[in-house]
């Protein structure tokens, strides 16, 4: 016999909850993989980008695996000469929060360093993108998964590169690839900087 059908006690859990309830167990037992590209190109950017992982790292379902090489690199999208260089790294992190929660977290990073919004693609002490979470696809203007110009960026491609030589980036292709098609122009390693793994 079905207990819960004997037992007047136990009330039906309405399926809405038990969706809920299964959604958030699978990400909790299940932590995702996300690709988080920084940059900066203000004020102490080594001590910034390192500043930056930590905050990743000290963020409660936030666990930082990797990070890559740090590279210097030519402003992209602006007149050539009008902005700093940037130096730019790529982190991969298995997580157990939700994109949303990860773009809010990657937000308030960006607003501890200070980061003033001002024009598009303006310098900045530290930007931080969302590369890629799973393999989520989303078109939404306020979190596009895959970020939506990461396949351009030379200095996204050669630092997750090094970390993750068989990535992929869904619906584009692999990064090794797309890394051939971009070239590497504008964008140099800086082996004598180095960021640290949390421990
Ligand atoms: N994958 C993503 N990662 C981070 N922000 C994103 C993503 N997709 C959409 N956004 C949205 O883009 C908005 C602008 O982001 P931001 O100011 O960092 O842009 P940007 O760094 O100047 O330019 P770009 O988006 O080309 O890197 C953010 O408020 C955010 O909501
Ligand atoms: N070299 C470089 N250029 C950029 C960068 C960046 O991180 N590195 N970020 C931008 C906006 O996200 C625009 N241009």
């Amino acid at each position: 016999m079905n207990a819960t059908h004997s037992d007047p006690t136990v009330q039906p859990v309405p399926a809405s909850v038990v969706e809920t309830v299964d959604a958030a167990d699978v990400t909790l037992s299940n932590p995702k993989r996300a690709v988080i590209a920084l940059g900066a190109n203000l004020g102490n950017r080594l001590e910034t980008l390192q500043g930056a992982v930590d905050a990743l790292e000290d963020t409660p379902g936030v666990r930082v695996k990797a990070v890559s090489p740090v590279y210097e690199t030519e402003p992209w999208g602006v007149e050539p000469g009008s902005q700093p260089s940037y130096l730019n790294a790529v982190v991969v992190v298995k997580t157990t929060l939700p994109p949303s929660s990860l773009l809010e977290r990657a937000h308030a990073v960006e607003e501890a360093f200070h980061r003033v919004r001002e024009e598009r693609w303006g310098s900045r002490t530290i930007d931080v993108d969302i590369v890629a979470y799973a393999d989520v696809v989303s078109d939404d203007p306020v979190l596009t998964l895959p970020h939506p110009r990461a396949h351009q960026r030379a200095f996204v491609l050669a630092p997750w590169h090094d970390v993750e030589p068989e990535a992929l980036i869904t619906g584009r292709g692999a990064v090794a690839d797309l890394l051939t098609a971009v070239g590497r122009d504008g964008v140099e390693a800086r082996p004598d900087l180095e960021l640290r793994l949390p421990e």
